[in-house]
């Protein structure tokens, strides 16, 4: 069914809110209490479609997984070799996390498997997974062009590599690290920038014997890994569209609780600071073996930047919020090395400049980034693509339209950030549902 929004100025971002769960986290947590020994139970898991999506993937692969209460879970793990084969294909919905994961996981099993996505995920590349893949011995069979669906033949006989990644991602060193658990010897992975350690931190929690330091991970084949109860904090992608709305419209004082603060995910803090965002990070403390803590916001005037390109991997789901924060600073903002952005749920550098210009603010799109130049964003009608972090980001914007956005397709905001609408509305946010047929 389709979903647009109503957007319009609201007043001022107040009070306190908290944000679902992390979703690579939550991801990860369900892989590997599913293939650890014993029971873990997990909290503070995002019921998001893309999260529950992998639940149900492992499901149907033979695991038992309680829904004790809302964002609890228990998992009934059965060891390294105890997944059972699915009859039907397995459907990662709109996660590339998802599949690409679980295209490593499978990889090293007895069984065949099929890896099914929709029309968003079905777009996406895959090769830079199964290339690798194939590497260690896997049998990987995609459709044309490297996409999705992925047919994976079990019973391959895996071996260790020293891999090193041309792409700064997080999903190719988990698929390869995943495969690794089932690999003769040591897989090690080497980044051309450090991404997301949450693979290697969680691993190491469940028992594997995995060295890792920023940008590099290696881990022996085979481990035993044992049951542990798994806390997931807020996610910072979601609290993003909280943080930006709070500086950029006018008298907002806002506090984001108990968000997570891995510095792989903390980019747009950076760069939002370097553009005179007034951001405190207040009482620090770890949950679950993660750094978080409570971050206030208050309203102040940006200024355009070059975002610094070491940045660029710790803030890559950002850039949609980003854009929307550029759009209201003075000067003309540069992004630059963010290339990796045109292969997410939608082209985003592509979907954010159109957006933008159809309200009002100047954007010059390159193939790696674009030039945003700040100004006054006018009322109008702008389309999602079906992705969750354009949709949450055109929302934030349109608090300092001239008039209404209307802002299409936005049901995809439920993969991330279910309840994104009431939190918005509850914090200043002026946001309205509606359903054009
Ligand atoms: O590993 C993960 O959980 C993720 C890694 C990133 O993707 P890439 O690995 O493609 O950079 C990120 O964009 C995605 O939202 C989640
Ligand atoms: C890119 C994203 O997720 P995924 O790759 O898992 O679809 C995202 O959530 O912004």
């Amino acid at each position: 069914m389709s979903l647009d929004w109503i957007a319009r100025r609201g007043g001022p971002l107040r009070g306190r809110v908290r944000v679902p769960g992390d979703k690579s986290i939550s991801h990860r947590a369900i892989m590997f209490a599913a293939l650890a020994e014993g029971t873990s139970r997990i909290t503070g898991f995002l019921e998001g479609e893309d999260t529950r999506a992998t639940a149900r993937v492992f499901e149907q692969l033979g695991v038992r997984i309680e829904a004790a209460s809302p964002s609890e879970r228990i998992v009934h793990g059965v060891g390294l070799d105890g997944l059972r084969a699915s009859a039907s294909p397995l459907d990662c919905g709109n996660a590339g996390t998802g599949m690409r994961l679980l295209a490593g996981l499978l990889a090293g099993q007895s069984f065949d498997s099929v890896l099914v996505g929709d029309e968003s995920l079905s777009r996406r590349p895959m090769r830079r997974v199964t290339e690798p893949l194939a590497r260690m011995g896997a049998r990987i069979e995609t459709a044309d062009g490297g996409l999705p669906p992925l047919r994976i033949e079990g019973g391959a006989a895996l071996n260790g590599i020293d891999f090193d990644s041309p792409v700064a991602s997080a999903q190719v060193k988990s698929a390869v690290l995943l495969a690794g658990l089932y690999a003769d010897g040591r897989t090690s992975v080497v980044e051309p920038r450090p991404t997301r350690d949450y693979t290697e931190r969680m691993l190491r929690a469940f028992g594997a014997d995995i060295e890792f330091a920023p940008g590099r991970a290696s881990l022996m084949g085979r481990p035993r890994l044992r049951a542990v109860d798994v806390h997931v904090p807020s996610d910072f992608s979601s609290a993003a569209f909280f943080i930006v709305a709070a500086c950029v419209v006018p008298g907002s004082d806002l506090v984001i609780e108990g968000v997570g603060m891995n510095p792989r995910r903390t980019g747009l803090l950076d760069a939002l600071r370097l553009m005179g965002a007034d951001i405190e990070v207040g009482s620090p403390r770890e949950e679950g073996g993660e750094p978080v803590a409570d971050l206030r916001v208050r309203a102040s005037e940006l200024r355009a930047i070059e975002v610094p390109a070491e940045v660029v991997p710790d803030m890559i789901d950002e850039f949609p919020a980003l854009f929307a924060a550029a759009a209201c600073a003075t000067g003309t903002t540069v992004v630059r090395g963010a290339e990796e952005l045109r292969v997410k749920e939608s082209d985003r550098i592509a979907a954010m400049a159109t957006a933008l210009r159809a309200l009002g603010i100047a954007v010059t799109e390159t193939p790696d980034g674009a030039l945003i130049q700040g100004g006054q964003t006018h009322g109008g009608r702008v389309d999602s693509l079906g992705d969750h972090r354009i949709a949450m980001s055109l929302a934030v914007l349109a608090q300092r339209a001239e008039r209404d956005v209307s802002i299409g397709d936005v049901a995809n905001v439920a993969t991330s950030f279910p309840g994104f609408v009431e939190l918005a509305n509850g914090s200043g946010m002026a946001l309205a549902v509606s359903r054009p047929d």
